[in-house]
């Protein structure tokens, strides 16, 4: 991965330069994750707005000729439109690549609702912890347990009740059980396929945008938001930084 030399408005030099070098490439793919990445992790998942100036730079990029923006997040589709208000001709991801075309079969639904009636009452016996139903999954989320022992146990004993036809995905302070095998790489893949596209941008910050960074190749540009391990080439601190990177690719396009 690149090293931290910075340049005008904390993008590293040689991340400005390829930033500069794929916005000549057609037609480009410009997909992004949304928590940790257009917005800032908070507490409570139904709060995680966009900084301000992601929904006009996102829109920047989106009127190029020959440019496709995508959004691929964990989230469910539905929720994700409603908690991002993004309205824009943009391809929607959701449940980690389960929700591609449209919305999931209703046998998918009431395997995902078998297990959260399972999950429910052990989350419930964790103060702080939240269940939460999604399209493909349900998830566990610790971030507002301040028994920080107790979070690991909930997480634990989630971990290792899941059956084998359930696909486990840890992140931040979460960990999904999945009723599906999706992944954001294979779902990258098939989108990039499907608009022929000549190379794709991918910015991340958790476990599961890993799965999207390694499916790409060198001449794509990946980037990955905060700290940790990653398969990404670039890396950028914060959300905050992804505002600048999205600004600086819209002003190369233009
Ligand atoms: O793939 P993403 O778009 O990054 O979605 C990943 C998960 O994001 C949400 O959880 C995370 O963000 C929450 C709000 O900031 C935070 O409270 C939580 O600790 C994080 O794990 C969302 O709730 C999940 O459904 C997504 O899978």
């Amino acid at each position: 991965m690149s090293g931290p030399a910075a340049s005008a408005g904390g993008l590293s030099a040689d991340l400005a330069e390829a930033l500069a070098a794929v916005a000549g490439r057609r037609p480009l793919l410009v997909a992004s994750d949304y928590d940790g990445v257009l917005a800032p992790l908070v507490g409570d998942p139904s709060a995680a707005v966009p900084l301000p100036g992601v929904a006009a730079a996102l829109a920047r990029v989106a009127a190029a000729d020959a440019v496709t923006v995508a959004l691929v997040s964990g989230r469910g589709v539905a929720d994700l439109r409603a908690v991002s208000g993004f309205e824009g001709p943009y391809r929607w991801i959701g449940s980690h690549g389960a929700e591609y075309g449209g919305p999931l079969t209703a046998e998918l639904a009431g395997r995902r609702d078998v297990l959260a009636e399972w999950l429910a009452p052990l989350v419930a016996a964790v103060p702080g912890a939240r269940l939460e139903v999604k399209p493909a999954s349900v998830a566990v989320h610790v971030r507002q347990v301040t028994d920080r022992a107790a979070a690991a146990a909930l997480l634990e004993r989630a971990d290792a009740a899941a059956d084998p036809f359930l696909t486990k995905k840890p992140g931040k302070e979460v960990l999904e059980l999945a009723v599906t095998d999706a992944d954001k790489g294979s779902a990258l893949l098939r989108l990039r396929d499907d608009l022929g596209a000549a190379a794709t941008v991918y910015l991340g910050d958790d476990r599961t945008d890993e799965d999207a960074f390694r499916v790409l190749s060198p001449g794509d540009l990946t980037v990955k938001v905060g700290e940790g391990e990653t398969a990404a080439r670039y890396r950028v601190p914060d959300p905050a930084a992804v505002v600048v990177l999205l600004e600086t690719l819209a002003g190369a396009l233009d």
